[in-house]
């Protein structure tokens, strides 16, 4: 696999929480005075307890929600979205619901399609155009759901917990498929999980946030090499990095509970 960078080395900003609070209209104060910032080749997981505020940040940055104070800044690029759930339209077919945002977009259809066969093949899922998403397992539907999000080439990556509900097999498998197109597309990505050893194997950094009101309270480098082995879960540098993480993540929860 070619590697045409550094991952985690660049110094640029993607997108940046600066000082920001959260509270719903019904008074429920979710972000307390956080700050992110997401440089061009990072791919930064975010954990913390149930509740904390994680989905909260995605949205923000999304440009989905506006921040009580302070400020969300973004370059204005491409913004990619995956949700928990895949999300897929049931009556169209694998190749039609990866088309649909470019569909959305005005991109022309020989373009769509090119983009779609090329955005599929990285998901390896050649050969399932014609399928209807109730037709694949749960981890291929996932991977129609990154092929779609995949299609307008986006700079930053938001993921809401993509794995949380598949098996543990599945789960690590999509952590590699997932891995290995971080190395060849140029997105910088923020993966929200509850998975601590997900977050360290994907990871160039882990935070860790507080109980609601969500604050970063731990920011973790991962200095792992890539492209990354599956069998880096078994070091016991892996270990002890998971447990690093998993400590600041015990102690944000007893803090605050
Ligand atoms: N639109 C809203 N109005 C009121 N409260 C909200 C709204 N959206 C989220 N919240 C609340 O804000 C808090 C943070 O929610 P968020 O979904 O960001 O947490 P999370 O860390 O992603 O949770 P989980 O890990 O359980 O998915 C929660 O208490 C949630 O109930």
């Amino acid at each position: 696999m070619e590697i045409t960078y550094t991952p985690g080395r660049s110094p640029v900003p993607v997108a940046r929480l600066r000082s920001v609070s959260m509270v719903f209209a019904d008074g429920t104060h979710a972000l307390d005075d956080i700050s992110i910032e997401l440089r061009q080749s990072e791919f930064v997981s975010l954990v913390g307890p149930s509740g904390c505020g994680k989905s909260t940040v995605l949205r923000l940055l999304a440009g989905f929600e506006v921040p009580s104070t302070g400020a969300v800044e973004t370059t204005g690029d491409t913004v990619g979205y995956v949700f928990q759930e895949p999300t897929l339209l049931p009556w169209r077919t694998v190749a039609a619901n990866v088309t649909l945002p470019a569909q959305l977009t005005g991109l022309p259809a020989a373009t769509a399609r090119d983009r779609a066969g090329d955005v599929l093949r990285r998901v390896g899922l050649t050969g399932f155009e014609r399928h209807r998403p109730g037709q694949l397992s749960g981890g291929m539907r996932m991977r129609v759901s990154i092929a779609r999000a995949l299609m307008l080439r986006p700079r930053l990556f938001l993921f809401d917990e993509p794995f949380g509900a598949l098996d543990e097999i599945t789960r690590e498998r999509l952590n590699e498929e997932l891995s290995s197109l971080f190395l060849t597309e140029p997105f910088s990505g923020l993966f929200v999980t509850h998975s601590v050893p997900e977050a360290v194997f994907l990871s160039t950094r882990v935070l860790v946030m507080s109980a609601r009101p969500g604050r970063i309270v731990a920011d973790v480098a991962v200095p792992f090499g890539w492209p990354r082995a599956p069998g880096l879960r078994y070091t016991p540098e892996f270990a002890a990095l998971a447990s690093r993480v998993s400590t600041a993540l015990r102690d944000a929860c007893e803090v605050t509970s």
